[in-house]
């Protein structure tokens, strides 16, 4: 297959170069990180939301706000905490300057339809009713409230999670994570050089300095979703790497009819659940994504590749027993299944 082609279309690549100057953008502020920057520019380019897990202060929030900076449009940030309820996020109550009570918008609303990035801190430390109300704004991008639904058509949610404090935490429910069109795994980055200058230079000592040195609003985000649009309608996947695609889905749902072994696993066994309608079609768009960030107009195997583990991995459901070693287990089985099926 060629992977030659080049899009033609003035306007796919003078977004593709907008894109790049957003990658640079925030790469220049988050050192080390290029992996999770490239497909956290994806989902962007898919309008899909993103959940962030890592380490302890490895950088999660600090990458998530550089990045909420660049797109610019409103930016609107809360704090997952134990005693925050669904109302807190609509609308607040406050004694007025006149002395008398007022309820003025709160975090969601208040910003209308230029809010372009809500950044939930923290967010298994918020209540179940909490994760409620924020699905319904992910997924349908509005929330009802004073007899009036709200729209927010920008928006794009970005959250994070702390991956070793699960004490008083509410662990997020499947539904929610599969509203998420990707969950990133952030690590402290390997390279001697990089940790040492993370250790000594000053530049990184302050979040807010390091993320105010960034360039701001580099795109105009409200055109964001009929950039995605053009995307998806001119990156052309043919017939057979659709098939490849199917397989892929598949064999990760199944792997038992694709001969797939897993060390010490049943694979018959194995999986309880893998990736619904929702989940392969985030699959499919961010491959078209990839191959529009590399200058093709056409899909190809390796589009799949890059964005396989960040949409599926939190989409997989492992029958409890194997729960002990899951991440490793999917891991390998990730790796089982695209060693197996064959490219086109
Ligand atoms: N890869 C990185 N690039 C730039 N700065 C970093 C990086 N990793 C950590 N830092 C710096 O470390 C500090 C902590 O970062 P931050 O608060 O974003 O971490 P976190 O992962 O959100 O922490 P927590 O787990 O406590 O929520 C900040 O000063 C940030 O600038």
């Amino acid at each position: 297959m060629s992977n030659a082609a080049t899009y033609s279309d003035n306007y796919l690549s003078d977004w593709h170069q907008q894109a790049v100057t957003l990658q640079n953008n925030i790469n220049q502020t988050i050192l080390g990180q290029e992996n999770i920057i490239e497909l956290m520019v994806l989902a962007i380019f898919c309008r899909g939301h993103i959940l962030l897990e890592g380490d302890v202060g490895v950088g999660k929030t600090t990458l998530l706000r550089a990045a909420a900076e660049s797109l610019g449009g409103d930016f609107e940030r809360i704090e997952g905490t134990i005693d925050l309820m669904p109302h807190d996020l609509v609308y607040y109550t406050h004694i007025s300057s006149d002395g008398k009570p007022a309820v003025s918008e709160g975090p969601l609303l208040k910003h209308g339809e230029d809010l372009s990035i809500f950044f939930f801190n923290e967010i298994n430390r918020a209540r179940p009713q909490v994760h409620s109300l924020l699905l319904r704004v992910m997924a349908e991008r509005s929330v009802t409230a004073f007899n009036k639904t709200f729209h927010f058509p920008h928006l794009q949610v970005f959250a994070d999670r702390n991956r070793i404090e699960k004490d008083e935490t509410f662990e997020l429910p499947a539904a929610a994570r599969d509203r998420f069109m990707m969950e990133l795994h952030i690590k402290q980055p390997k390279a001697e050089a990089q940790l040492k200058e993370l250790m000594f230079n000053t530049r990184y000592y302050d979040a807010d300095k390091l993320v105010d040195s960034a360039d701001k609003a580099v795109l105009p985000f409200n055109q964001l979703n009929d950039i995605a649009t053009a995307i998806q309608s001119q990156i052309h996947a043919s017939d057979a790497v659709q098939d490849y695609a199917y397989h892929l889905c598949q064999a990760l749902r199944r792997p038992q009819d694709y001969n797939i072994q897993i060390s010490d696993v049943d694979s018959e066994k194995l999986v309880l659940g893998g990736m619904g309608p929702r989940g392969i079609s985030y699959l499919a768009r961010c491959a078209r994504a990839n191959a529009w960030l590399k200058q093709r107009n056409n899909v190809i195997p390796e589009d799949f590749h890059a964005v396989i583990r960040a949409i599926s991995k939190h989409r997989i459901f492992l029958n409890p027993v194997y729960n002990y070693n899951g991440e490793a287990i999917i891991e390998e089985l990730i790796s089982g299944v695209l060693n197996t099926i064959p490219s086109p």
